[in-house]
């Protein structure tokens, strides 16, 4: 991110030179046939230094790559500083420009290992040790509700990062869980969500926590608020709501004006940005979920990625090679999206939890030095859980018109191996399988050979798959706190190696003001037509039909 745009660098020329003479030449099943070493030179093992059973295999030699190809890619992660900037990262530098803040997801989850200077991270310990603290006290039962009886119901209020995380993580991990804690999330909006929640809870037995880095955001405060009104209408007395509700929040003062004791707050920093916020107290409804030890499990696994990105030479450091190889098809391909199809129940959040993490990190079309770019940056990013995702949208990832480089995740052993693992053959099978149709496919001649003759020339058409169409593999033993951990960071320095060849800002979040501000305004003239104004024809006629039908 040398204040070029990316298409300024001599590897980015190159790159498009070598799309426009050979992308016709690169075909999966001639580049398999051409060198039986292809899958040795095009997959790497990671395994974490300090915990070997965090560990997996990422294959990516099912990509439209060569070589001199990558090594071109690399050359471009190098020309735009990749690793200038993740050292300025890691040692605290404010690479959050528009906000002038450091971005330190990295010093929640690394136990005195890197020296990072900012102020706040030498709180870091503190405050995990708070969070042992009250998990532990909430999971032994020594936390009482108001009527002395213990907690078996944690509702966490927040919304984006202060939601999408702690989501994912719960579902993840599930065969951690303490299973007679029940842990809801309520995010949006919509009453429907939080009373929904709320009528299958025990007002005694639930603990709240307002999960909001901000403490001002429009949804958490305004559920948080229904959910204490809603607990007092049965404890009546507010000194109970010391009991059953927590934040976790940057911003004492409202935590305060809210009612909640600082006592119980848990606080983290303005350099966790909320789509990186999961590993500080915005994770408490984890630590309580799967207990406070595999928290640490699932930090340490972050932190072994860390290591691995900040110290391997960009040839084999596994976020930035999928960082790389991503730019290929969103830049030179032409590919709009990107999926993330995990092969894994538990991990069935992991796409929602990117399309956050990517999107709002690198849907930008400014550089940080203010230029319009004259390129793609980030990517859309989708997916669910395997096998479904077979059963809707892979007819189009096989023989659509598009192009959808996707990422296949999945564990070798199953936490659930019922029916003595029947169910995880199968499913595995379908893992290895789908990446082989889409990179190989079905030629005409073995359609026809096996519809023998007669058969109309459209449905022989219709059978066959193109192929040529790529895929990572990842697949590890088993899914753990510290597998889940590195699966997670090496996505986000993926993000940022992105980023960085882009140029753009990955950690501040402008595009999602407008709307707010707008809803804002809207929301002061909704109760009388008259006082509608200042909207274009369509904003009015939708603001009036609305309030011809509406009722309180
Ligand atoms: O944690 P909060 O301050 O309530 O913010 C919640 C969310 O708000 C906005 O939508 C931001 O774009 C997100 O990045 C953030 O995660």
């Amino acid at each position: 991110m040398s204040g070029k745009l990316a298409t300024e660098y001599a590897a980015w020329q190159k790159l498009q030179r070598t799309y426009d003479t050979e992308n016709t030449r690169l075909i999966l099943s001639d580049l398999f046939a051409q060198d039986p070493n292809r899958f040795s030179k095009f997959s790497k093992e990671y395994v974490d230094a300090t915990d070997p059973a965090t560990t997996f295999l990422l294959d990516y030699s099912k990509n439209l790559i060569t070589q001199p190809i990558l090594d071109t890619l690399l050359s471009l992660a190098r020309e735009a500083q990749v690793e200038t900037y993740r050292d300025k990262m890691f040692a605290g530098e404010h690479i959050n420009t528009s906000e002038d803040r450091a971005v330190l997801h990295v010093a929640l989850r690394n136990f005195n290992d890197f020296q990072i200077q900012e102020s706040g991270v030498e709180e870091v310990v503190g405050v995990l040790a708070h969070i042992k603290e009250f998990s532990e006290a909430v999971r032994s039962g020594s936390w009482k509700g108001y009527t002395g009886k213990t907690i078996n119901t944690i509702v966490n209020i927040g919304i984006g990062g202060s939601d999408l995380g702690p989501v994912m993580v719960t579902e993840a991990l599930k065969p951690y869980a303490k299973r007679d804690l029940t842990v809801h999330f309520v995010s949006n909006i919509d009453g429907t969500h939080i009373a929904e929640t709320t009528r299958v809870c025990d007002p005694e037995r639930t603990l709240f926590i307002i999960a909001s880095k901000t403490f001002t955001t429009q949804e958490t405060i305004t559920n948080a608020e229904s959910a204490r009104d809603w607990f007092l209408s049965f404890a009546k007395d507010k000194a109970h709501v010391a009991k059953h509700f927590v934040a976790l929040s940057t911003n004492k003062n409202a935590v305060q004006a809210f009612g909640i004791d600082t006592a119980n707050m848990f606080q983290f920093w303005d350099w966790v940005g909320g789509r990186y916020s999961l590993w500080s107290a915005i994770g408490l409804s984890i630590a309580l979920y799967i207990g406070y030890d595999n928290f640490e499990s699932l930090l340490k696994g972050a932190h072994g990625m860390d290591k691995h990105f900040k110290e391997t030479p960009l040839e084999n450091n596994l976020p930035v090679l999928l960082a790389v190889i991503g730019i290929w098809y969103n830049d030179f391909y032409g590919a709009q999206t990107h999926a993330l199809l995990p092969y894994d129940q538990y991990l069935h959040k992991f796409a929602d939890y990117f399309q956050q993490g990517d999107m709002e990190s690198n849907g930008k079309f400014v550089t940080k030095g203010g230029q319009r770019v004259d390129y793609q940056t980030g990517p859309i990013i989708w997916g669910a859980a395997g096998t479904n995702g077979q059963h809707s949208f892979y007819q189009l990832v096989h023989q659509g018109t598009k192009l959808i480089p996707a990422d296949f995740i999945a564990p070798a052993t199953s936490h659930n191996p019922i029916a003595n693992s029947k169910h995880h053959r199968i499913l595995l099978s379908n893992f290895f399988a789908q990446p082989e149709a889409l990179a190989f496919g079905k030629t005409e001649e073995q359609v026809r050979k096996e519809l023998g003759s007669g058969t109309s020339e459209a449905l022989v058409k219709s059978k066959v798959f193109e192929g040529n169409r790529p895929s990572n593999s990842i697949l590890f033993p088993l899914m753990t706190p510290g597998m889940l951990g590195a699966l997670i960071a090496l996505y986000e320095h993926k993000i940022f190696t992105q980023g960085v060849i882009w140029g753009i800002n990955s950690f501040d979040q402008m595009g999602v003001e407008l709307g707010k501000v707008l809803a804002k305004n809207i929301l002061s003239q909704l109760d009388k037509p008259s006082d509608v104004t200042g909207h274009d024809s369509s904003t009015t006629g939708l603001i009036q039909y609305y309030q011809k039908y509406r009722k309180e």
